[in-house]
């Protein structure tokens, strides 16, 4: 059996394409998009970073609650990267994080050119509250999911592992699992970047009509 290699895609060629402040004001529904989620501090905006090699790219912070915009990044004229405001930040109103809710879920359900959600969980504290919710939307919307498992430098190698099979059998569990992959992940370290990477090249390169084979 030949397998057909497809180009890799250079994440390094990133640009900043636009913030949008709510996803109706989303650039054209065209291409393939790939969205970055979690709660806020999990790492979202670092792991762009690692992925580009650009860490002036996606502003990081601190203080959770940084990246309060939706931010669209281009590799190409068809393949874009978002970087989804974190949820969970406690100084928000109540009022602000349903709406915010309900925007995300929208956009999960009715973005035609969202090819796939990687979902970033700080490996400490996986599957809070937000994450199942992202999960049940993910799959009620038949979106493939890729869990990222972050800051794994701050646990030893065999811990991480078993966080992570920890956490493929709490979603066997829940009936979650289905089209979810997970790794773990450091982006200071830069470990799990290839990945990472073969799993976006795999979702971005959907229906890309200089990929198909004929
Ligand atoms: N040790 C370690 N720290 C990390 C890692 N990834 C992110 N951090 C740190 O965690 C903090 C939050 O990172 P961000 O990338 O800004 O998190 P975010 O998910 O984009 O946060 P919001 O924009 O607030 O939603 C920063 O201080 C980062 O330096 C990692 O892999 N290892
Ligand atoms: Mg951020």
């Amino acid at each position: 059996m030949s397998e057909q290699r497809p180009e890799r895609i250079n994440f390094r060629s990133v640009e900043f394409l636009t913030s949008a402040p709510t996803l109706a004001e989303c650039p054209e529904d065209s291409g393939a998009e790939v969205a970055f989620a979690g709660r806020s501090n999990a790492g979202k905006s670092s792991a762009i970073n690692a992925l580009t090699g650009n860490n002036k790219l996606a502003r990081t912070s601190k203080t959770p609650g940084r990246t309060q915009l939706i931010n669209f990044f281009r590799l190409s004229d068809t393949q874009r990267l978002v970087d989804l405001p974190g949820y969970g930040y406690a100084k928000v109103a109540r009022s602000m994080k349903d709406e915010w809710q309900r925007h995300l879920a929208f956009y999960l359900e009715q973005r035609q050119c969202l090819r796939g959600l990687v979902l970033l969980m700080d490996i400490r504290q996986p599957l809070k509250e937000f994450d199942l919710h992202m999960l049940t939307w993910a799959s009620e919307a038949g979106l493939p999911t890729h869990i990222l498992l972050t800051k794994a430098d701050k646990l030893k190698n065999g811990p991480a592992q078993n966080t992570r099979f920890a956490v493929e059998k709490a979603l066997r569990e829940q009936g979650l699992d289905s089209g979810v992959t997970i790794q773990t992940f450091s982006s200071t370290k830069k470990a799990g970047l290839d990945k990472l990477e073969r799993k976006l090249g795999e979702w971005l390169r959907q229906g890309d009509p200089a990929q198909a084979e004929d």
